[in-house]
């Protein structure tokens, strides 16, 4: 765990002014892709109207790490998880996800990836397990279906449909078919938002599991203090632009994450 926080190269960018420790660490400029990388976005753009959401968004992903990415309301997370799983299409820049452009991607692509979404986009009137086992048909290798269901607490609600359901139990259903078919890739959009301490606990070992069985596994996060815990990686994104990018070590420095995320955040909205 501690070497796999170590191995990672941070991205500097000098030019940019802030904190000191900022300077020489962490800013975000182009990412070269290395084999095990899951996931690279380089300089990507995407507007709605006059709305510029992404303005030349640079990360990257790896497999079997933990990538937390952190950012105010409406700086574009959920609109770069959308652009790489196939959601949207970007308007400009490089997206490759295990090496394929993810707009218009094939089955054969879309099998390999799992995705949470906020909304859920769950069916409204199936119940919980028959939505799991049906889901588990489409992949070789499912997860057990009973265990991780189990582990979720989703054996206690397994009768009642999914519209029924309250607001973290839905979201624990959305997780487990995210993560279902043991994917490649796992782009988790706010997998703890609004859960109970118990729920949010066992979600947080479901993550740092599918990480180290290989996974590349992506969560987007208001919580420092789930990115504290769950972290190879952090992705602090900023008005459409990642502005650090590094382990948990390289981008909190000394001052911790929490302020560092200050700091950058308020630079990028001046
Ligand atoms: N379909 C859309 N039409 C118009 N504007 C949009 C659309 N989708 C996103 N936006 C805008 O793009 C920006 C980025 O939104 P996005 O949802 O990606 O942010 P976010 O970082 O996920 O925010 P949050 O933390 O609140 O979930 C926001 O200004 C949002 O209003």
């Amino acid at each position: 765990m501690v070497a796999d926080r170590k191995r990672g190269r941070p991205n500097l960018r000098t030019d940019l002014p802030g904190p000191a420790h900022l300077s020489s660490r962490t800013r975000v400029s182009r990412v070269e892709a290395a084999p095990s990388d899951a996931l690279v976005m380089h300089e990507v753009t995407r507007s709605f109207g006059g709305v510029d959401a992404l303005r030349g968004l640079t990360w990257r992903a790896r497999a079997g790490e933990v990538t937390c990415v952190l950012g105010p309301n409406g700086a574009g997370k959920t609109t770069s998880v959308e652009i790489a799983t196939g959601l949207q299409r970007p308007d400009g820049g490089t997206v490759r996800v295990l090496g394929s452009d993810p707009w218009g991607a094939d089955a054969e692509h879309r099998a390999r990836v799992g995705v949470m979404l906020q909304d859920g986009g769950l069916p409204q009137s199936v119940r919980p397990m028959a939505l799991l086992r049906h889901l588990a048909r489409f992949w070789a290798r499912p997860a057990d279906v009973d265990a991780l269901a189990a582990r979720l607490g989703i054996d206690d609600f397994a009768g009642t449909t999914i519209r029924r359901l309250s607001g973290g139990q839905r979201q624990r259903v959305a997780l487990a078919a995210a993560l279902v078919g043991r994917p490649e890739v796992a782009f988790l959009d706010e997998p703890t938002a609004g859960l109970d301490p118990h729920s949010r606990r066992e979600v947080h070992a479901i993550v740092r599991e599918t990480a180290a069985a290989g996974t590349a596994t992506v969560v987007t996060t208001h919580s420092f203090d789930e990115a504290e815990r769950l972290a190879d990686h952090v992705v602090v994104i900023a008005a459409g632009r990642a502005v650090a990018s590094g382990t948990l070590a390289e981008v909190a420095g000394d001052d911790g994450l929490e302020s560092v995320y200050f700091a950058l955040t308020e630079e990028a909205r001046r």
